[in-house]
């Protein structure tokens, strides 16, 4: 048994998946004792009873850069050692036997009980994602650090340009699980410190050092704000979609005219455009780029949405399609609710346009729209009065449920 759940064994925790190495062994032999080949050239082999993956020994030769071209050597004679060598991190090259003796050359277990991030080999300069991989391990075990030597290769690789390498789908592959760590800030923190960052994001990489209103934001940095939004999230508990939109909802911060520092006067729409290609670049799913784009345009409305009348609750409603994908208004809410905790001395305050929101969206759900529609045709209405008629209604519901019902006249 080799990688991850050996580690998460030694630290205590829950193992997840199991994954076995296999030395001494041919893909003939793996195939004539019952497993099956998972995926063509990759030499790993499902388990006929249990499924769990069997991989053979292997060492690997790069051929080209960003790992689309490895080549596995699988022989009878790789040997164990050989293949925990090409691993990315000592605490993911721990094996252990039948009998459950560790196999551990590269010192792994101490670095676990010492609470260190370090590369196993040289060969590690062979795959740049496994700078992201140990970004993301930092986001999952906090308290660990990472090796100063680890470091120094990190910086050396992003120097050569590996990380510009990678494809599109390892990088979005590897940010996307780090966001679902426990603390996001960490993999950006690593990423930042050996400058991959920058090659990788750098629409998120130019928010440090960008100034913000010290009335709102006392943390006043942009990319301490971000980080602590980010974890915010983390603490809430958030799906990938939010926490992706929690990364970019500012970035339109990063390109604000130097005149009119420190407000970000139009960084909404920026932060439109710039996650646009950011998602383009990196080939982020839909759901993430959809709720992301929402939460960039619309966070400064939501937290400003105390003071808004009804007819603007529901034009907010209706710009956020709130109606047509009530769960997905329901994460944009939270996270507004992370951008606005996501601030220094603010994160235990209530964040009141979540649950005020929700109850405007129900209010406005309540609406018998159909019933309306058949009305307004019965008195010959067409298409743009029929809809006139039900945003009326709903601005309405909207208003009794505020309390403005008075003002409106009566709400008839
Ligand atoms: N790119 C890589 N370079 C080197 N070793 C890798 C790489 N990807 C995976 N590994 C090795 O394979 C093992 C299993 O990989 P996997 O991606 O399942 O992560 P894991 O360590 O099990 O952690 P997780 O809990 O995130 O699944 C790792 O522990 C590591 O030994």
């Amino acid at each position: 048994m080799v990688g991850g759940a050996v580690r998460d064994r030694l630290l205590g925790l829950p193992v997840q998946d199991r994954d076995w190495v296999v030395v001494g062994a041919t893909p003939e032999a793996m195939l004539a004792a019952g497993y099956t080949a998972v995926g063509k050239d990759f030499p790993v082999f499902l388990h006929p009873k249990t499924h769990e993956e069997y991989a053979l020994a292997r060492t690997e030769r790069k051929t080209a850069r960003g790992y689309h071209g490895f080549e596995f050597r699988t022989a009878p004679d790789v040997t164990l050692e050989q293949d925990l060598q090409r691993r990315d991190l000592t605490i993911n090259a721990i094996a252990e036997d039948e009998t459950g003796r560790l196999v551990d050359p590269y010192g792994g277990v101490q670095d676990l009980q010492a609470k260190v991030l370090r590369h196993v080999s040289d060969a590690f300069v062979e795959d740049p994602v496994r700078i992201l991989r140990l970004a993301r391990f930092a986001a999952r075990f906090v308290d660990f650090s990472v090796a100063a030597e680890t470091l120094m290769l990190m910086r050396h690789m992003v120097e050569q340009g590996e990380v510009d390498a990678l494809v599109p789908e390892r990088v979005w592959q590897e940010l996307s699980r780090g966001l679902m760590e426990a603390r996001p800030s960490r993999m950006f923190e690593v990423l930042r410190s050996c400058g991959a960052l920058v090659r990788i994001l750098p629409e998120v990489d130019r928010l440090w050092g960008v100034p913000q209103r010290a009335e709102y934001h006392p943390e006043v940095d942009t990319g301490m704000h971000l980080m602590m939004v980010l974890d915010m999230s983390a603490r809430l508990q958030a799906n990938l979609p939010t926490r992706f939109a929690c990364l970019c909802h500012d970035l339109g911060k990063g390109t604000t005219p130097e005149e009119l520092l420190p407000r970000h006067l139009g960084h909404e729409a920026r932060s439109v455009d710039l996650l646009r290609e950011l998602c383009q670049r990196l080939r982020v799913p839909n759901d993430c780029r959809e709720l992301a784009e929402v939460v960039a345009r619309e966070h400064g409305n939501i937290h400003r949405s105390g003071d808004m009348r009804a007819a603007a609750l529901v034009r907010l409603l209706e710009r956020c399609d709130g109606l047509r994908k009530p769960s997905r208004f329901a994460d944009a809410l939270l996270a507004c609710e992370c951008d606005a905790r996501g601030r220094l001395g603010l994160e235990h305050d209530a964040y009141a346009p979540r649950p005020r929101l929700l109850r405007v969206l129900q209010a406005v759900q309540s609406v018998p729209t159909a019933e309306l529609a058949e009305a307004a045709v019965a008195r010959g209405l067409k298409g743009p009065q029929i809809a006139q008629v039900i945003h009326q209604a709903r601005v309405e519901a909207v208003a009794t449920l505020m309390g403005e019902a008075q003002e409106l006249g009566g709400g008839s």
